[in-house]
């Protein structure tokens, strides 16, 4: 069954930091609450650890009302960015301070409790480190006493709040993998906070979109890429790029060329927002009936080929990414001008109020490239 949470809103004062949220984590699942900073995903994992209480809606945990529980009887484990780990005491007494302060009726006794933090310590591949002070550590193993730390209470529910946050990107890397290993081999439901795209898409099996302490998007990575439900969700998880177009009867017309749209209902009162991604800007041979566009310059990353792209009509340069073989076949240098193809554009329709009425992904006509994406859709807000 798992958690429901059901339509929670915290206010501090006037501002409102969570808005009617509503989410179900099913039991064992890994869920990334991802979104920018201040959108309110700190507010709801306190909420979660008994460290705040909402001003209304209800969180249930298999039938059993969880906010009327004290924070030490939720059974939850708590990381967060800053390694809270007790200075004076070594690796190992950190670690058995989670037992240590279960309640005395649970509370294991002394040769448990080493026997315990052996283990745990086995788990997080700390073994032999237990004598050592924090301080004797790198920041990756000082998380990962804290997960350690975490984990004793043999916790129902994992949050962690940016755990790898103060990290540096190549141990974030590893220590992402690593805990995914660990989720799939102990399966404790568990709740990630994180304000980084790769991080949640990667490791959740689930993602909340967060914003304004609103959920714009829950879905599974490849969900929220192929089909964002929002403008908003767009932007922050595909780098969608607005474009101008319009919708007119049953085309959308976008840099001169007119696409049919099928099951699209937009009126002249609907806003129409295009996007492209810069993965779906593809290089065209010259001559094409592509959209001109001016290469101001280009950037290798890795294997890929990042090109700011001027275009007409757009204020803001285009962001496009290419690989290096298909940019290679093209030879383009900054200054030149070259043809692009859009390969998918995501349309949204929003009323008055900025409720998406009709959402779509077409594929234009003039793409020559196989494209993969799902059947045209008309999605209900
Ligand atoms: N105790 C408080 N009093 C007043 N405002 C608060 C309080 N706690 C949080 N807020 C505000 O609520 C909003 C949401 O905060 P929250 O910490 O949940 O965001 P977040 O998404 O976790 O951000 P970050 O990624 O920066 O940690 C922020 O604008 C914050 O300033």
């Amino acid at each position: 069954m798992g958690i429901e949470i059901y339509r929670l809103r915290r206010q501090y004062g006037a501002f409102v930091a969570l808005d009617d949220v509503s989410l179900t984590i099913g039991d064992g699942e890994f869920v990334a609450v991802l979104g920018p900073s201040g959108s309110g995903k700190t507010s709801l994992l306190r909420i979660l650890a008994g460290l705040d209480q909402p001003d209304a809606g209800s969180v249930y945990r298999d039938g059993q009302d969880l906010l009327a529980l004290d924070a030490r009887r939720r059974g939850v484990g708590l990381v967060f960015q800053h390694y809270a780990l007790f200075p004076h005491m070594t690796v190992a007494q950190n670690v058995a301070f989670g037992l240590r302060v279960r309640p005395w009726r649970l509370r294991p006794k002394a040769a448990v409790i080493k026997a315990g933090v052996e283990h745990l310590l086995r788990q997080v591949e700390l073994e032999g480190f237990a004598d050592r002070y924090p301080s004797q550590l790198s920041g990756g193993q000082r998380q990962r006493v804290a997960l350690a730390r975490a984990l004793a209470i043999e916790p129902r529910l994992l949050l962690l709040d940016e755990p790898f946050g103060a990290l540096d990107a190549q141990v974030r890397v590893n220590l992402r993998r690593w805990l995914r290993e660990f989720h799939r081999s102990l399966g404790i439901t568990t709740l990630f906070v994180t304000h980084d795209q790769d991080e949640a898409l990667e490791m959740a099996d689930r993602v909340v979109v967060m914003n304004r302490g609103r959920i714009e998007q829950i879905g599974t990575p490849e969900q929220i890429y192929r089909q964002p439900a929002t403008p908003f969700a767009s932007r922050f998880i595909a780098r969608g790029q607005s474009l101008p177009g319009e919708v007119r009867g049953q085309h959308l017309h976008v840099f001169g060329h007119a696409w049919r749209m099928e099951n699209f209902v937009a009126d002249d009162a609907h806003e129409i927002t295009v996007h492209v991604r810069p993965e779906d800007i593809a290089l065209a041979p010259v001559q094409s009936d592509g959209v001109k566009a001016q290469l101001l310059n280009l950037r290798h990353v890795a294997g890929t080929v990042r090109a700011s792209l001027r275009v007409e009509n757009r204020e803001e340069p285009l962001e496009a990414e290419w690989n290096e073989r298909d940019w290679a076949r093209h030879a383009a240098t900054a200054g030149d001008t070259v043809d692009i193809h859009l390969l998918a554009l995501t349309v949204f329709a929003t009323d008055e109020e900025g409720r998406i009425q009709a959402r779509s992904t077409v594929h234009p006509p003039h793409a020559s490239f196989p494209v993969a994406v799902g059947p045209w859709r008309r999605v209900e807000a």
